[in-house]
């Protein structure tokens, strides 16, 4: 591989905002097993929720599926060495619950813990530190046929699997994230159905959060008791900071609605033990089934909360329409704004502004951005490389907002880009590019895009300083 640093174009203020960071800041790359792997029906591995949404008509993009995807589970080598020539310092990946325990609980899949177990070993063998996400939506099917998130066993049986993946990994392993974006499980697949498992029911939606959290708080010990004493185990959430279009009175009522809905729906239960005040009223629903108990499990100590984030929110009140949480005023479209291929504004100082809120109202001893990135047109013609100079812009004004966060007090330890490559983009399919990486899916070739040697670039700089 050429050598990939002398082909990013850092400017000389690129250089300063390498240098603004702390020593030991880690600097990593994410991705998810259902969107990168493939192999959907190798050695082992049982039906997700995933491959039956994108096998029903109509859920996903041109109906593409994640059976290939960017065929990582073949090129382990390939991909191990991209990320080292990279220089990352860390790799966010997630397990494939249904390749460990194919019937969601009981027989163990030995094959597939052999394939994290190479992973591991791989990323270990290039001084690539390993971030676990244990669920990143790929629930398994049979669980789902039981009700999956909705029902309170699913908790359990998810504790179940945390600690047969610890019991394998977690003598190299030190750094565990429970789940990634609850929220989108709990909202997008079971309140408004357009991610799997594809249910329309805002009660289900309460219920099914309330039992993913339950899952993270029985889950922390389990895997505590099976990694290193230096371990940390965390949770990532989607989270956006929320800004008011105006200073009317119903406009500030939407503002404290929309950061209920999302955000504080899973941070005042994991940080402080309890549901938001008058959350379920506003939302016109019941409270989700808690038992006694449930709310220390949940609120269970961390040592990090992990945050994703790609745009803001912004709010103009409504008087003529009192909202629910769920159904707050967005403000439409800035015409001076940009946007990405997902319709999100840019927003640099969302992401700033949002960490320095954390770190104001959550007792948070340590946060990492585990995903930021942004979706663009990328093209490759066959050879050279891909320009993609709005996304080297969207890493470069979101990273130097991270600077300033860390500067004004935010325990700020690392930033993982989304994502590694291009990948399975859940319901847009692949029509949606990520990646750092081009993805050449019909011979699956990669190739650096400039963002990427943009990226490496800049963490060549960092570790030159320190
Ligand atoms: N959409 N989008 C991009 C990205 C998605 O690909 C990840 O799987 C999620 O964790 C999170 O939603 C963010």
């Amino acid at each position: 591989m050429q050598d990939i640093h002398n082909m990013s174009q850092l400017t000389s203020a690129d250089l300063e905002l390498a240098r603004a960071f702390p020593e030991g800041f880690l600097w990593g790359a994410a991705t998810a097993s259902y969107q990168i792997e493939g192999g959907a029906f190798e050695d082992g591995r049982g039906s997700s929720i995933w491959d039956d949404f994108s096998a029903t008509p109509g859920k996903v993009f041109q109906g593409e599926n994640g059976n290939v995807a960017a065929d990582h589970y073949h090129r382990l080598a390939e991909d191990t060495e991209l990320m080292s020539s990279l220089g990352l310092g860390a790799y966010r990946f997630s397990i494939a619950w249904p390749r460990i325990l194919p019937e969601g609980r009981g027989a163990i899949n030995n094959a597939g813990l052999d394939f994290y177990d190479r992973l591991v070993d791989g990323l270990l063998a290039k001084g690539i530190t390993p971030y676990v996400t244990l669920y990143h939506w790929d629930l398994p099917s049979p669980l789902q046929q039981e009700g999956g998130w909705v029902k309170r066993e699913t908790a359990f049986a998810y504790a179940d699997f945390a600690e047969v993946v610890a019991k394998r990994l977690g003598d190299r392993v030190t750094n565990w994230i429970t789940l990634n974006e609850p929220w989108c499980s709990a909202y997008l697949g079971y309140g408004i159905g357009i991610h799997a498992p594809g249910v329309q029911d805002r009660q289900a939606a309460l219920d099914a959060g309330h039992h993913l959290m339950l899952g993270h708080g029985l889950a922390v010990p389990r895997i505590r008791a099976h990694s290193a004493p230096n371990s940390q185990v965390g949770i990532t959430l989607n989270l956006a900071h929320v800004y008011a279009n105006d200073e009317r009175p119903e406009t500030q009522r939407d503002v404290a609605l929309a950061d209920a809905f999302s955000n504080r729906w899973f941070l005042d239960p994991i940080l402080r033990g309890h549901y938001t005040e008058g959350f379920f009223e506003q939302l016109g629903l019941n409270a989700p089934p808690v038992q006694d108990g449930d709310l220390a499990t949940i609120s269970t100590p961390i040592d990090f909360l992990g945050v994703n984030n790609y745009t803001r929110l912004l709010v103009k009140g409504n008087t003529e329409r009192i909202p629910l949480a769920d159904q707050v005023s967005l403000v439409a479209p800035i015409p001076s704004a940009c946007y990405t291929e997902m319709g999100w504004e840019v927003y640099p100082n969302g992401l700033r502004d949002l960490l320095l809120r954390l770190t104001k109202d959550y007792a948070v001893s340590k946060l990492y951005v585990t995903e930021n990135g942004a979706a663009f047109k990328d093209a490759w013609n066959g050879n050279g490389h891909v320009s993609d100079p709005r996304r080297v812009d969207y890493l470069r004004t979101h990273i130097a907002g991270l600077a300033e966060a860390i500067q004004q007090g935010a325990p700020l330890r690392g930033y993982f880009v989304w994502s590694l490559m291009d990948n399975f983009e859940w319901a847009e399919g692949y029509s949606k590019r990520f990646g750092i990486v081009y993805i050449d899916y019909p011979t699956q070739k990669r190739v650096v895009k400039e963002s990427g040697y943009w990226y490496a670039g800049l963490l060549k700089a960092f570790n030159q300083a320190h």
